[in-house]
């Protein structure tokens, strides 16, 4: 059994009281989506997660074109986490905002790469949802302490000696300074931020404050950035519709318009530089080898429905801080300095 939704004005634990703005249900749901299409996805063979079924019972198929965007997605997010735990030697931490139900933590857990911390937040209402499963599992328990560490448990929030799960609403910066405090963060280490789909969700206003009050706070920090893209077109427009219909405006889709608008709101946001790939590109960059296995696993008759997600989709990294300036490289320069395979 899952604890109940809250489904009304609040959700409280550990000091936290989350109002509900009128989309945010919405919103929330999304999580559920993108953790569907995820366990699918791996069902399938697309990439190795033990984890995601924990988190997601369903076991609805999705559409070939779904699978494969979901896996230029992770793999996407994954290389950059990659090459940053490789340039810092797991000298870091690591902080994903709107985590939803994500194992990347768990996964790491299970290669050689160790970072200092990892943290993540979401509304309550998601993280109450991970806590409770995290608690419920010996397997994933076993992940967050080691023999002598202790875990802290809330209804919302867990804390193992490097793991943080926490629920917060990202609009509210005193709520999140707060949290991250409470997480041990340390400011002066060099930190990745992943935000998969999430900064789209988020009021325009509230999303500069974050990346501003980020960009303040950090000494050295790297933002990966995975959502939409070329949001003007006709594509775009009916995309935004079929979310408004399920009550789910993207707020922030101003930022949304282009690689150039999706760089522009990191640069004016203090951050030294941004450098945005769409997926047709972080897709070709994949090495022929894994691409030409993924798509042996299905057929594929949409391609140009494919494409066109693809072209709606994008990857931004922006740094702070001299330490990373030479992540101002090509997609391919990016790519085929890991070994993704
Ligand atoms: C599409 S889901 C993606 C989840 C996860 N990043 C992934 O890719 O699997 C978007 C997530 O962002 C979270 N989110 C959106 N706005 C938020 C906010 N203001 N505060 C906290 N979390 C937020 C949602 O609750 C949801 O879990």
């Amino acid at each position: 059994m899952e604890p109940p939704s809250t489904g009304g004005v609040t959700a409280a634990g550990n000091n936290t009281t989350h109002k509900f703005h009128p989309c945010d249900e919405a919103v929330i749901a999304t999580n559920d989506d993108a953790s569907d299409c995820k366990r699918c996805a791996v069902r399938l063979g697309y990439w190795k997660d033990d984890y995601i079924g924990y988190f997601v019972r369903n076991q609805e198929r999705k559409a070939p074109e779904i699978n494969r965007g979901y896996f230029a997605r992770v793999k996407g997010v994954e290389m950059c986490v990659e090459k940053f735990l490789k340039k810092t030697s797991g000298n870091c931490q690591i902080i994903n905002l709107g985590c939803g139900f994500d194992t990347l933590y768990f996964r790491l857990r299970d290669t050689a790469h160790q970072v200092k911390n990892f943290i993540e937040l979401d509304f309550p209402t998601v993280t109450a949802r991970k806590c409770y499963t995290i608690k419920r599992n010996k397997a994933l328990l076993a992940k967050i302490h080691d023999e002598d560490g202790e875990v802290r448990l809330s209804p919302t929030d867990l804390h193992g000696p490097s793991y943080h799960l926490m629920g917060v609403d990202l609009r509210n910066l005193d709520e999140v300074d707060n949290k991250l405090q409470q997480a041990e963060v340390d400011y002066t280490l060099p930190t990745i931020f992943l935000a998969e789909c999430v900064l789209v969700y988020i009021e325009a206003q509230n999303c500069r404050n974050l990346l501003k009050w980020i960009a303040q706070k950090f000494q050295a920090a790297v933002f990966v950035n995975y959502e939409q893209v070329n949001m003007n077109d006709r594509f775009g427009e009916v995309m935004l519709n079929n979310l408004r219909i399920r009550g789910c405006s993207l707020a922030g889709v101003e930022s949304c318009l282009s690689l150039e608008t999706q760089n522009q709101r990191f640069k004016e946001c203090g951050w030294s530089g941004a450098r945005a790939w769409d997926m047709v590109q972080v897709y070709e960059s994949i090495s022929s080898a894994e691409r030409q296995r993924i798509e042996r696993l299905e057929m594929l008759d949409e391609g140009e429905l494919l494409l066109q997600l693809f072209q709606h989709y994008c990857l931004v990294v922006a740094w702070l801080g001299v330490a990373f300036q030479d992540l101002d490289i090509t997609v391919e320069e990016l790519m085929s300095s890991l070994n993704i395979d």
